[in-house]
């Protein structure tokens, strides 16, 4: 394909679009009785189980998928990404989170550079920093160990941590790690999220990690600053350099700050934004509450997946499987959303932080060229944790909106409980809702069935299931690191997949910027408006009308801000 072509101009992606005739023409309920077909479309690797076969595609579909992923060039582009080209070309950056969870011995390159050695050098400088911290050894400004952290940052520098973290908190080898510890996130510049964060914390326990990768953005350097004012309020200016470290690219602006460039961890900018949990990003705070060792073993997880990636078949690469169905039910099948629904408690910021990774990455309006795109790009990802979710928002996915469900499965839960006399166990309980979705989704009720139980007719068209509804489910052997490892590498490579198939640039976010600078001039507003009593002015009928009801109702907030924390 040349490279400004579309791949909705292509010749396989035209034979997708006739293919939907022919599956329309199918329902879930047949094409789960075609054992062959079932058995094709289950993959397994590294302990992991993935079925497909609750996908509305046949074999024939996903040769045709494959051949679309030829003709976007798929493999080359995998290739690329790992070899360290420049594929955010927008930025002009590689793109190398996969470096950040390869072996030492590795060699990556970006710009002629084996970049293997810098990861390295920042891993060791974690370990060594938490194994300080953790031991007491490195101690606060009144001489107390640091037992609690505060992570503040926001979007990529905020919810990967946090999905890791919560997925972490209840297993069995991380809770002794993080016994006596306590480790906190402050992302939202809403100062209830400050309150929230410092209620019941002690200054002189606490580390504060700044996390930026740009060390620019507005919400965070604001709560930091207001951090370093909590602190140096309660221990005097000289504690903040005890009780701040920082995480960004940025170095400087870090010691502009005010935080010693030696306690400062570096990533790079082929690191983006929400691929970044695996650098400093994630692996300090983690490291800091559970220790280095069981980081590390969610970083194997990572790399596993990233290997089989870079290196497996199109037809038995499960991120490349999964990237090209989620592309068949977007842009094919004209499904627009996707649930991402965990059968766990601990998986329950997965769909936040995937939020991030598949929505700013993919939702794009143009082509990596730049060309208008004649189709809808990216998908609207929600969810919950089953059961939870089943009591929400699964009636609509049951009867009403069609949206493809991810289903995650774990063999063993990190947390059995059995009661003598209950029939399973309790993660049996929750197991067996999460075979039955599945089902109830693909095969649905029929009127026919319907009558045969003797349902009232007036009930019968509220009590049908269309069915036909896909889902694939994910079984994972448990929730350890390693697997949470696997599970995002699985993920941020097929919402990759699907941007290389789309033809677009899955690793900018030029999208977020007008919004900032629109708040700037706002800011700017309200200053002038508090200081100096000025109209609101240059802004639409709407704003302004809004802003001015907000400066008059809240005119008792002085025009010379004094210090002020939150009172919690
Ligand atoms: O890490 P930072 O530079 O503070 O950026 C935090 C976040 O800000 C922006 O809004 C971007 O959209 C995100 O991709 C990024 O993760």
């Amino acid at each position: 394909m040349a490279s400004s072509a579309l791949i909705s101009d292509t010749e396989p992606w035209k034979d997708l679009k006739g293919h939907v005739e022919e599956i329309n023409k199918t329902h879930l309920r047949d094409l789960m009785n075609d054992v062959n077909r079932c058995q094709a479309m289950m993959v397994e690797f590294d302990g992991l189980l993935l079925d497909y076969s609750r996908q509305r595609a046949t074999l024939e579909t996903m040769g045709k998928l494959i051949k679309l992923a030829e003709a976007a060039g798929l493999k080359d582009k995998i290739n690329r990404m790992f070899a360290g080209e420049h594929i955010n070309s927008t930025e002009n950056r590689s793109v190398l989170h996969v470096a950040l969870r390869a072996p030492r011995d590795a060699v990556i390159q970006s710009d002629g550079k084996n970049v293997v050695p810098d990861v390295w050098e920042v891993l060791d400088k974690i370990q060594k920093f938490s194994e300080t911290i953790r031991s007491g050894s490195w101690v606060g400004a009144t001489g107390k160990a640091l037992k609690d952290v505060v992570a503040v940052g926001i979007g990529g520098s905020f919810l990967g941590p946090l999905f890791v973290h919560t997925a972490l908190q209840t297993d069995p080898e991380a809770i002794e790690a993080a016994r006596g510890r306590q480790l906190h996130f402050l992302a939202n510049v809403d100062p209830i999220d400050v309150a929230r964060n410092i209620a019941g914390l002690n200054p002189e326990t606490t580390l504060v990690v700044v996390v930026s990768k740009t060390f620019t953005t507005a919400e965070t350097m604001l709560n930091a600053r207001t951090l370093r004012e909590w602190i140096s309020s309660s221990l005097g200016p000289a504690a903040v350099a005890k009780h701040m470290v920082a995480v960004s690219t940025n170095l400087t602006l870090v010691e502009k700050f005010g935080i010693d460039p030696k306690n400062a961890f570096a990533f790079w900018d082929w690191v983006g934004g929400r691929y970044s949990v695996c650098s400093a990003v994630g692996v300090l705070p983690l490291s800091l509450q559970y220790g280095f060792s069981v980081v590390e073993k969610f970083l194997k997880g990572a790399f596993s997946m990233d290997q089989h990636f870079h290196s497996s078949p199109l037809e038995k690469n499960i991120p490349v499987l999964l990237g090209l169905l989620s592309v068949w039910n977007v842009s094919f099948l004209g499904y627009p959303a996707r649930a991402i629904l965990p059968y766990s408690q601990a998986l329950e910021k997965l769909a936040p932080h995937i939020q991030q990774v598949s929505m700013e990455s993919n939702g794009k309006g143009v082509s990596i060229d730049g060309v208008l795109l004649p189709f809808e790009a990216g998908e609207i990802d929600f969810g919950e944790p089953g059961t939870n979710g089943q009591h929400s928002f699964y009636q609509l996915i049951h009867q009403g909106r069609v949206i493809p469900c991810d289903f995650i499965g774990i063999v063993k839960s990190q947390q059995p409980v059995y009661l003598k006399g209950e029939l399973v166990s309790n993660h049996d309980e929750l197991m067996s809702n999460f075979f039955a979705q599945p089902d109830a989704l693909a095969y649905g009720k029929t009127p026919e069935q319907l009558q045969k139980e003797n349902v009232a007719p007036h009930l019968i068209p509220h009590k049908t299931f269309s069915g036909n509804r896909p889902s694939l489910s994910l079984l994972l052997p448990s929730l350890n690191a390693y697997n949470i490892g696997q599970l995002l590498a699985i993920y941020e490579h097929r919402i990759a997949v699907e941007g290389f198939v789309w033809g677009i640039n899955s690793f900018d976010q030029w999208g977020v910027e007008l919004g900032k600078s629109l708040a700037t001039q706002v800011r700017k507003q309200l200053h002038a408006s508090r200081t100096e009593g000025k109209t609101v002015e240059g802004f639409n009928f709407s704003t302004k009308t809004l802003m001015t009801k907000y400066l008059e109702l809240s005119s008792d907030i002085p025009s010379e801000l004094p210090t002020l924390l939150p009172r919690i």
